[in-house]
Protein backbone atom coordinates (compact mmCIF):
# COMPACT_ATOMS: atom_id res chain seq x y z
CA UNK A 1 0.00 0.00 0.00
CA UNK A 2 1.08 3.19 -1.19
CA UNK A 3 2.21 5.13 1.92
CA UNK A 4 0.70 8.70 3.04
CA UNK A 5 1.87 11.65 1.16
CA UNK A 6 3.06 13.29 3.98
CA UNK A 7 5.65 10.94 4.98
CA UNK A 8 7.06 10.90 1.30
CA UNK A 9 7.36 14.96 2.19
CA UNK A 10 8.86 14.87 4.75
CA UNK A 11 11.83 12.61 3.95
CA UNK A 12 11.84 14.96 0.88
CA UNK A 13 12.48 17.77 3.04
CA UNK A 14 15.22 15.46 5.04
CA UNK A 15 17.21 14.64 2.15
CA UNK A 16 17.40 18.25 0.52
CA UNK A 17 17.87 19.32 4.12
CA UNK A 18 20.69 17.17 4.74
CA UNK A 19 22.28 18.21 0.84
CA UNK A 20 21.64 21.91 2.01
CA UNK A 21 23.76 21.92 5.03
CA UNK A 22 26.40 19.21 3.56
CA UNK A 23 27.01 21.60 0.32
CA UNK A 24 27.22 24.61 2.77
CA UNK A 25 29.55 22.69 5.37
CA UNK A 26 31.99 22.36 1.71
CA UNK A 27 31.12 25.54 0.23
CA UNK A 28 33.07 26.73 3.73
CA UNK A 29 35.95 24.41 4.00
CA UNK A 30 36.67 25.22 0.39
CA UNK A 31 36.44 29.47 0.80
CA UNK A 32 38.63 28.63 4.25
CA UNK A 33 41.50 25.90 3.12
CA UNK A 34 41.66 25.86 -0.87
CA UNK A 35 41.02 30.04 -1.84
CA UNK A 36 43.87 31.82 -3.45
CA UNK A 37 45.12 34.58 -0.95
CA UNK A 38 43.29 37.37 -2.44
CA UNK A 39 46.55 40.25 -2.19
CA UNK A 40 45.13 43.94 -3.21
CA UNK A 41 47.45 43.89 -6.27
CA UNK A 42 46.37 40.09 -7.52
CA UNK A 43 42.79 41.49 -7.85
CA UNK A 44 43.16 44.56 -9.55
CA UNK A 45 45.93 42.70 -11.55
CA UNK A 46 42.77 40.60 -12.82
CA UNK A 47 40.72 43.43 -13.65
CA UNK A 48 43.74 44.93 -15.38
CA UNK A 49 44.74 42.41 -17.93
CA UNK A 50 41.36 42.25 -19.74
CA UNK A 51 41.71 43.17 -23.57
CA UNK A 52 39.30 46.04 -22.54
CA UNK A 53 41.48 47.28 -19.93
CA UNK A 54 44.23 47.12 -22.36
CA UNK A 55 42.82 48.70 -25.08
CA UNK A 56 41.25 52.10 -22.63
CA UNK A 57 45.01 52.38 -22.17
CA UNK A 58 45.93 52.12 -26.00
CA UNK A 59 43.39 54.67 -26.84
CA UNK A 60 44.09 57.32 -24.15
CA UNK A 61 47.93 57.19 -25.19
CA UNK A 62 46.99 57.89 -28.70
CA UNK A 63 47.56 61.51 -29.70
CA UNK A 64 44.83 63.29 -31.17
CA UNK A 65 46.19 63.96 -34.36
CA UNK A 66 49.30 62.37 -36.63
CA UNK A 67 51.20 65.54 -35.96
CA UNK A 68 51.44 65.77 -32.50
CA UNK A 69 54.04 62.74 -31.18
CA UNK A 70 53.68 63.58 -27.45
CA UNK A 71 52.39 60.61 -25.53
CA UNK A 72 52.87 60.92 -22.21
CA UNK A 73 52.78 59.11 -18.44
CA UNK A 74 51.11 61.25 -15.80
CA UNK A 75 51.56 59.71 -12.56
CA UNK A 76 49.52 61.20 -9.69
CA UNK A 77 47.11 61.70 -12.22
CA UNK A 78 43.80 61.92 -10.21
CA UNK A 79 46.14 64.32 -7.27
CA UNK A 80 45.58 68.60 -7.57
CA UNK A 81 48.66 69.36 -10.12
CA UNK A 82 48.52 65.79 -12.28
CA UNK A 83 44.48 66.13 -12.68
CA UNK A 84 45.45 69.63 -14.33
CA UNK A 85 48.38 68.77 -16.03
CA UNK A 86 46.58 66.01 -17.67
CA UNK A 87 43.67 67.76 -18.82
CA UNK A 88 45.56 70.93 -20.43
CA UNK A 89 47.89 67.94 -22.39
CA UNK A 90 44.63 66.04 -23.65
CA UNK A 91 43.45 69.17 -24.48
CA UNK A 92 45.67 70.41 -26.78
CA UNK A 93 46.16 67.16 -28.11
CA UNK A 94 48.60 64.73 -26.26
CA UNK A 95 48.01 61.18 -25.86
CA UNK A 96 47.86 60.83 -22.13
CA UNK A 97 47.32 57.97 -19.39
CA UNK A 98 47.22 58.12 -16.08
CA UNK A 99 48.13 56.49 -13.36
CA UNK A 100 47.35 57.17 -9.25
CA UNK A 101 46.72 54.59 -6.50
CA UNK A 102 43.77 56.53 -4.77
CA UNK A 103 45.41 56.42 -1.77
CA UNK A 104 43.29 57.64 1.37
CA UNK A 105 46.04 60.94 2.69
CA UNK A 106 43.05 62.87 1.91
CA UNK A 107 39.30 62.05 0.89
CA UNK A 108 39.43 59.50 -2.11
CA UNK A 109 36.21 60.68 -2.84
CA UNK A 110 37.76 64.28 -4.47
CA UNK A 111 40.24 62.06 -6.67
CA UNK A 112 37.34 60.15 -8.10
CA UNK A 113 35.56 63.01 -8.74
CA UNK A 114 39.02 64.00 -10.50
CA UNK A 115 38.86 60.81 -12.13
CA UNK A 116 35.84 61.79 -13.56
CA UNK A 117 37.03 64.87 -14.57
CA UNK A 118 39.54 63.68 -16.74
CA UNK A 119 37.59 61.07 -18.27
CA UNK A 120 35.10 63.00 -19.72
CA UNK A 121 38.38 65.00 -21.10
CA UNK A 122 39.49 61.49 -23.10
CA UNK A 123 41.64 60.73 -20.39
CA UNK A 124 42.14 57.05 -18.54
CA UNK A 125 43.41 57.08 -15.16
CA UNK A 126 45.03 53.76 -14.37
CA UNK A 127 44.39 52.76 -10.62
CA UNK A 128 47.79 51.54 -9.66
CA UNK A 129 50.82 52.12 -7.74
CA UNK A 130 53.98 53.64 -8.99
CA UNK A 131 55.59 50.70 -6.74
CA UNK A 132 54.27 48.34 -8.60
CA UNK A 133 56.90 48.02 -11.66
CA UNK A 134 54.71 44.98 -13.13
CA UNK A 135 52.12 47.17 -13.89
CA UNK A 136 54.31 50.21 -15.19
CA UNK A 137 56.53 47.44 -17.66
CA UNK A 138 52.83 46.62 -18.93
CA UNK A 139 52.14 50.20 -19.20
CA UNK A 140 55.24 50.46 -21.47
CA UNK A 141 54.68 47.79 -22.84
CA UNK A 142 51.21 49.23 -24.44
CA UNK A 143 52.25 52.56 -25.38
CA UNK A 144 55.83 53.65 -26.27
CA UNK A 145 55.41 57.05 -24.09
CA UNK A 146 57.48 59.92 -25.11
CA UNK A 147 57.67 61.78 -21.64
CA UNK A 148 56.77 60.62 -17.71
CA UNK A 149 55.43 63.65 -16.05
CA UNK A 150 55.99 62.17 -12.46
CA UNK A 151 53.78 64.18 -10.34
CA UNK A 152 53.09 60.94 -7.83
CA UNK A 153 54.38 61.69 -4.23
CA UNK A 154 53.26 61.69 -0.67
CA UNK A 155 52.66 65.33 0.03
CA UNK A 156 52.24 67.22 3.28
CA UNK A 157 54.87 69.60 5.10
CA UNK A 158 54.13 67.68 8.81
CA UNK A 159 52.17 64.82 7.85
CA UNK A 160 55.88 63.36 7.32
CA UNK A 161 56.15 63.37 11.04
CA UNK A 162 53.45 61.02 11.32
CA UNK A 163 53.72 59.22 8.43
CA UNK A 164 57.21 59.01 7.61
CA UNK A 165 57.25 55.32 5.84
CA UNK A 166 54.85 56.73 3.85
CA UNK A 167 57.47 59.49 2.42
CA UNK A 168 60.23 57.09 2.10
CA UNK A 169 57.90 54.66 0.04
CA UNK A 170 56.07 57.55 -2.36
CA UNK A 171 59.13 59.67 -2.55
CA UNK A 172 62.59 57.47 -2.66
CA UNK A 173 61.35 53.93 -4.03
CA UNK A 174 58.47 55.56 -6.36
CA UNK A 175 60.64 57.70 -7.90
CA UNK A 176 63.17 55.20 -8.19
CA UNK A 177 60.91 52.41 -9.40
CA UNK A 178 59.41 54.79 -12.60
CA UNK A 179 63.47 55.85 -13.20
CA UNK A 180 64.05 51.86 -13.29
CA UNK A 181 61.13 51.22 -15.72
CA UNK A 182 61.77 54.45 -17.57
CA UNK A 183 65.14 53.64 -18.14
CA UNK A 184 64.98 50.07 -19.27
CA UNK A 185 62.01 51.25 -21.93
CA UNK A 186 62.87 51.54 -25.59
CA UNK A 187 63.25 54.40 -26.57
CA UNK A 188 63.67 55.99 -22.78
CA UNK A 189 60.88 58.61 -22.30
CA UNK A 190 62.48 62.01 -21.00
CA UNK A 191 61.25 62.67 -17.47
CA UNK A 192 59.59 65.82 -15.61
CA UNK A 193 58.95 65.16 -12.31
CA UNK A 194 57.68 67.55 -9.23
CA UNK A 195 60.33 68.46 -6.25
CA UNK A 196 59.51 71.01 -4.16
CA UNK A 197 60.28 74.22 -2.56
CA UNK A 198 60.67 72.80 0.89
CA UNK A 199 64.39 71.81 -0.64
CA UNK A 200 65.38 75.12 0.61
CA UNK A 201 65.06 74.26 3.80
CA UNK A 202 66.95 76.70 6.53
CA UNK A 203 68.34 78.88 3.74
CA UNK A 204 67.86 82.37 4.45
CA UNK A 205 68.69 84.05 1.08
CA UNK A 206 66.05 85.55 -0.36
CA UNK A 207 64.67 84.78 -2.89
CA UNK A 208 65.58 81.37 -3.48
CA UNK A 209 67.21 80.55 -6.63
CA UNK A 210 68.15 77.53 -7.90
CA UNK A 211 71.97 78.43 -7.24
CA UNK A 212 71.35 78.60 -3.31
CA UNK A 213 71.89 75.63 -0.73
CA UNK A 214 69.50 72.96 -0.47
CA UNK A 215 71.75 70.75 2.24
CA UNK A 216 69.64 71.83 4.91
CA UNK A 217 65.92 70.47 4.95
CA UNK A 218 63.48 71.15 7.70
CA UNK A 219 61.32 68.30 7.33
CA UNK A 220 61.78 64.45 6.15
CA UNK A 221 58.94 65.85 3.10
CA UNK A 222 61.73 68.37 2.10
CA UNK A 223 64.75 65.65 2.17
CA UNK A 224 63.00 63.01 0.27
CA UNK A 225 62.34 65.80 -2.00
CA UNK A 226 66.05 66.68 -2.13
CA UNK A 227 66.65 63.05 -1.93
CA UNK A 228 65.02 62.52 -5.44
CA UNK A 229 66.75 65.47 -6.68
CA UNK A 230 69.91 63.83 -5.85
CA UNK A 231 68.56 60.10 -7.49
CA UNK A 232 67.74 61.60 -10.96
CA UNK A 233 71.53 62.92 -11.32
CA UNK A 234 72.40 59.37 -10.93
CA UNK A 235 70.23 58.14 -13.10
CA UNK A 236 70.76 61.38 -15.79
CA UNK A 237 74.50 59.85 -15.03
CA UNK A 238 74.70 56.38 -15.56
CA UNK A 239 71.78 55.88 -18.58
CA UNK A 240 71.43 58.83 -20.09
CA UNK A 241 67.63 59.71 -18.88
CA UNK A 242 66.36 63.06 -19.65
CA UNK A 243 65.36 64.85 -16.24
CA UNK A 244 63.61 68.43 -15.40
CA UNK A 245 62.91 68.70 -11.75
CA UNK A 246 60.18 71.64 -10.92
CA UNK A 247 60.21 73.24 -7.22
CA UNK A 248 56.80 74.36 -7.38
CA UNK A 249 56.25 76.43 -4.43
CA UNK A 250 52.74 76.71 -2.47
CA UNK A 251 50.56 75.55 -5.29
CA UNK A 252 46.84 76.68 -4.46
CA UNK A 253 43.49 76.49 -6.70
CA UNK A 254 40.24 74.98 -7.45
CA UNK A 255 40.30 70.77 -7.52
CA UNK A 256 42.95 71.64 -4.77
CA UNK A 257 44.33 69.63 -1.30
CA UNK A 258 42.08 69.21 1.37
CA UNK A 259 45.34 69.09 3.70
CA UNK A 260 46.75 72.51 2.34
CA UNK A 261 46.17 75.61 4.96
CA UNK A 262 43.92 77.84 2.68
CA UNK A 263 41.63 74.98 1.44
CA UNK A 264 41.33 73.98 5.48
CA UNK A 265 41.24 77.08 6.24
CA UNK A 266 38.06 77.93 3.83
CA UNK A 267 36.19 75.06 5.22
CA UNK A 268 36.83 76.14 9.07
CA UNK A 269 35.86 79.54 8.23
CA UNK A 270 32.56 78.61 7.00
CA UNK A 271 31.79 75.99 9.73
CA UNK A 272 32.51 78.86 12.40
CA UNK A 273 35.63 76.48 13.54
CA UNK A 274 38.40 78.26 14.88
CA UNK A 275 41.95 78.70 12.40
CA UNK A 276 45.27 79.11 13.78
CA UNK A 277 47.73 81.04 11.98
CA UNK A 278 51.34 80.20 12.60
CA UNK A 279 54.24 83.21 14.21
CA UNK A 280 57.75 82.99 13.84
CA UNK A 281 60.05 84.29 16.31
CA UNK A 282 58.94 87.59 17.97
CA UNK A 283 55.95 87.38 16.10
CA UNK A 284 57.77 87.45 13.05
CA UNK A 285 54.83 87.24 9.82
CA UNK A 286 55.16 83.42 8.04
CA UNK A 287 54.85 83.67 4.57
CA UNK A 288 54.20 81.75 1.42
CA UNK A 289 55.12 82.61 -2.35
CA UNK A 290 51.65 81.51 -3.09
CA UNK A 291 51.51 80.41 -6.66
CA UNK A 292 48.10 79.69 -8.94
CA UNK A 293 47.30 76.42 -10.55
CA UNK A 294 46.89 77.28 -14.36
CA UNK A 295 50.35 79.00 -14.03
CA UNK A 296 52.23 76.13 -12.64
CA UNK A 297 50.60 73.90 -15.36
CA UNK A 298 52.08 76.48 -17.91
CA UNK A 299 55.55 75.53 -15.91
CA UNK A 300 54.82 71.93 -16.27
CA UNK A 301 53.44 72.10 -19.97
CA UNK A 302 56.99 74.28 -20.81
CA UNK A 303 59.38 71.93 -19.09
CA UNK A 304 57.70 68.89 -20.95
CA UNK A 305 58.13 71.25 -24.27
CA UNK A 306 61.53 72.14 -23.59
CA UNK A 307 62.80 68.79 -22.57
CA UNK A 308 65.64 67.17 -24.62
CA UNK A 309 64.95 63.27 -25.65
CA UNK A 310 66.99 60.86 -23.35
CA UNK A 311 69.88 59.55 -24.81
CA UNK A 312 70.15 55.69 -23.73
CA UNK A 313 68.95 52.79 -25.18
CA UNK A 314 68.30 49.38 -23.85
CA UNK A 315 69.45 50.34 -20.24
CA UNK A 316 72.54 51.91 -21.36
CA UNK A 317 73.80 55.30 -21.61
CA UNK A 318 75.18 56.28 -25.27
CA UNK A 319 75.95 60.24 -24.43
CA UNK A 320 75.12 62.99 -22.00
CA UNK A 321 71.78 63.92 -20.99
CA UNK A 322 69.75 66.76 -20.38
CA UNK A 323 69.43 67.26 -16.48
CA UNK A 324 67.09 70.44 -15.42
CA UNK A 325 65.95 72.36 -12.13
CA UNK A 326 63.19 75.33 -11.80
CA UNK A 327 61.59 77.41 -9.62
CA UNK A 328 58.44 77.26 -10.15
CA UNK A 329 56.70 80.27 -8.02
CA UNK A 330 54.59 83.58 -7.95
CA UNK A 331 57.64 85.33 -7.08
CA UNK A 332 55.56 87.44 -4.67
CA UNK A 333 55.07 86.17 -1.27
CA UNK A 334 52.41 86.94 1.13
CA UNK A 335 51.88 86.06 4.94
CA UNK A 336 49.44 83.82 6.19
CA UNK A 337 47.47 86.38 7.65
CA UNK A 338 46.90 88.21 4.44
CA UNK A 339 45.31 84.97 2.68
CA UNK A 340 43.02 84.99 5.40
CA UNK A 341 41.90 88.42 5.27
CA UNK A 342 41.07 87.66 1.17
CA UNK A 343 39.49 84.53 2.16
CA UNK A 344 37.02 85.96 4.96
CA UNK A 345 36.22 88.94 2.39
CA UNK A 346 35.11 86.27 -0.41
CA UNK A 347 33.73 83.63 1.95
CA UNK A 348 31.83 87.24 3.72
CA UNK A 349 32.27 85.49 7.22
CA UNK A 350 34.78 87.12 9.96
CA UNK A 351 37.47 84.22 10.60
CA UNK A 352 37.98 82.96 14.40
CA UNK A 353 41.61 83.55 14.26
CA UNK A 354 44.72 82.55 17.18
CA UNK A 355 48.00 83.33 16.29
CA UNK A 356 50.88 80.92 17.99
CA UNK A 357 54.04 80.34 17.70
CA UNK A 358 54.82 77.51 14.56
CA UNK A 359 55.37 74.77 16.69
CA UNK A 360 58.52 72.54 15.30
CA UNK A 361 56.68 70.72 12.68
CA UNK A 362 58.94 70.85 9.68
CA UNK A 363 57.30 73.75 8.70
CA UNK A 364 59.81 76.89 7.26
CA UNK A 365 58.97 80.60 8.02
CA UNK A 366 58.95 82.00 4.73
CA UNK A 367 59.08 80.79 0.48
CA UNK A 368 60.07 83.40 -2.44
CA UNK A 369 60.86 82.29 -5.59
CA UNK A 370 63.52 83.42 -8.32
CA UNK A 371 62.03 82.55 -11.05
CA UNK A 372 64.63 84.12 -13.66
CA UNK A 373 66.14 81.08 -15.22
CA UNK A 374 62.48 79.39 -15.59
CA UNK A 375 61.71 82.64 -17.49
CA UNK A 376 64.60 82.72 -19.59
CA UNK A 377 64.37 78.69 -20.54
CA UNK A 378 60.59 78.05 -20.10
CA UNK A 379 59.40 81.69 -20.77
CA UNK A 380 57.09 80.67 -17.39
CA UNK A 381 55.57 83.85 -16.18
CA UNK A 382 53.31 83.53 -13.82
CA UNK A 383 49.99 86.10 -14.29
CA UNK A 384 47.60 85.10 -11.24
CA UNK A 385 47.72 87.21 -8.11
CA UNK A 386 46.76 85.41 -4.97
CA UNK A 387 43.35 87.63 -4.63
CA UNK A 388 42.04 86.56 -8.00
CA UNK A 389 43.93 82.84 -7.46
CA UNK A 390 41.62 82.58 -4.33
CA UNK A 391 38.40 83.71 -5.89
CA UNK A 392 38.45 81.58 -8.15
CA UNK A 393 39.34 78.46 -5.73
CA UNK A 394 36.44 80.05 -3.78
CA UNK A 395 33.98 80.35 -6.29
CA UNK A 396 34.80 76.23 -7.18
CA UNK A 397 34.50 75.45 -3.19
CA UNK A 398 31.35 76.86 -2.75
CA UNK A 399 30.03 75.13 -5.95
CA UNK A 400 31.83 71.80 -4.93
CA UNK A 401 31.09 71.47 -1.16
CA UNK A 402 28.35 74.22 -0.92
CA UNK A 403 28.48 76.13 2.01
CA UNK A 404 30.13 73.69 4.73
CA UNK A 405 28.02 70.13 4.75
CA UNK A 406 29.91 67.85 2.29
CA UNK A 407 27.31 67.45 -0.64
CA UNK A 408 29.27 66.99 -4.09
CA UNK A 409 31.24 64.33 -5.32
O1 LIG B 1 55.74 74.60 -1.86
C1 LIG B 1 56.00 73.53 -1.34
O2 LIG B 1 57.10 73.06 -1.49
C2 LIG B 1 55.00 72.82 -0.48
O3 LIG B 1 53.82 73.60 -0.38
C3 LIG B 1 52.88 73.11 0.54
O4 LIG B 1 53.43 73.21 1.84
P1 LIG B 1 53.18 74.56 2.62
O5 LIG B 1 53.81 75.72 1.93
O6 LIG B 1 53.63 74.32 4.02
O7 LIG B 1 51.61 74.77 2.53
P2 LIG B 1 50.46 74.68 3.63
O8 LIG B 1 50.55 73.43 4.38
O9 LIG B 1 49.20 74.99 2.94
O10 LIG B 1 50.82 75.88 4.61
C4 LIG B 1 50.81 77.23 4.14
C5 LIG B 1 51.19 78.17 5.24
O11 LIG B 1 50.19 78.15 6.25
C6 LIG B 1 50.79 77.97 7.52
N1 LIG B 1 49.82 77.26 8.37
C7 LIG B 1 49.51 75.98 8.15
C8 LIG B 1 48.59 75.33 8.92
C9 LIG B 1 48.00 75.99 9.98
O12 LIG B 1 47.16 75.44 10.74
N2 LIG B 1 48.33 77.29 10.19
C10 LIG B 1 49.23 77.95 9.43
O13 LIG B 1 49.51 79.13 9.67
C11 LIG B 1 52.07 77.20 7.25
O14 LIG B 1 53.01 77.42 8.28
C12 LIG B 1 52.50 77.80 5.93
O15 LIG B 1 53.22 78.98 6.16
C13 LIG B 1 52.52 71.68 0.23
O16 LIG B 1 51.72 71.13 1.26
C14 LIG B 1 53.71 70.81 -0.02
O17 LIG B 1 53.28 69.54 -0.48
C15 LIG B 1 54.59 71.49 -1.05
O18 LIG B 1 55.67 70.77 -1.44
Amino acid sequence: MDKPLFVHRSRYHSISKLLFWTLLFLGVIFFVFFRPPPTPDSSRRLLQDGPDWESRVIKSGRPKSVNNRRIVLVTGAAGFVGTHVSAALRRRGDGVVGLDNFNSYYDPSLKRARRALLERAGVFVVEGDINDAELLKKLFGLVKFTHVMHLAAQAGVRYAMENPASYVKSNIAGLVSVLEVSKSANPQPAIIWASSSSVYGLNTKSPFSEEDRTDQPSSLYAATKKAGEEIAHTYNHIYGLSITGLRFFTVYGPWGRPDMAYFFFTKDILKGKKITIFEGPDHTTVGRDFTYIDDIVKGCLAALDTAKKSTGTGGKKKGPAQLRVFNLGNTSPEPVGRLVDILETLLRVKAKKVVLPMPANGDVLYTHANISLAQRELGYKPTTNLKTGLKKFVSWYLDYYGTGKKSAV
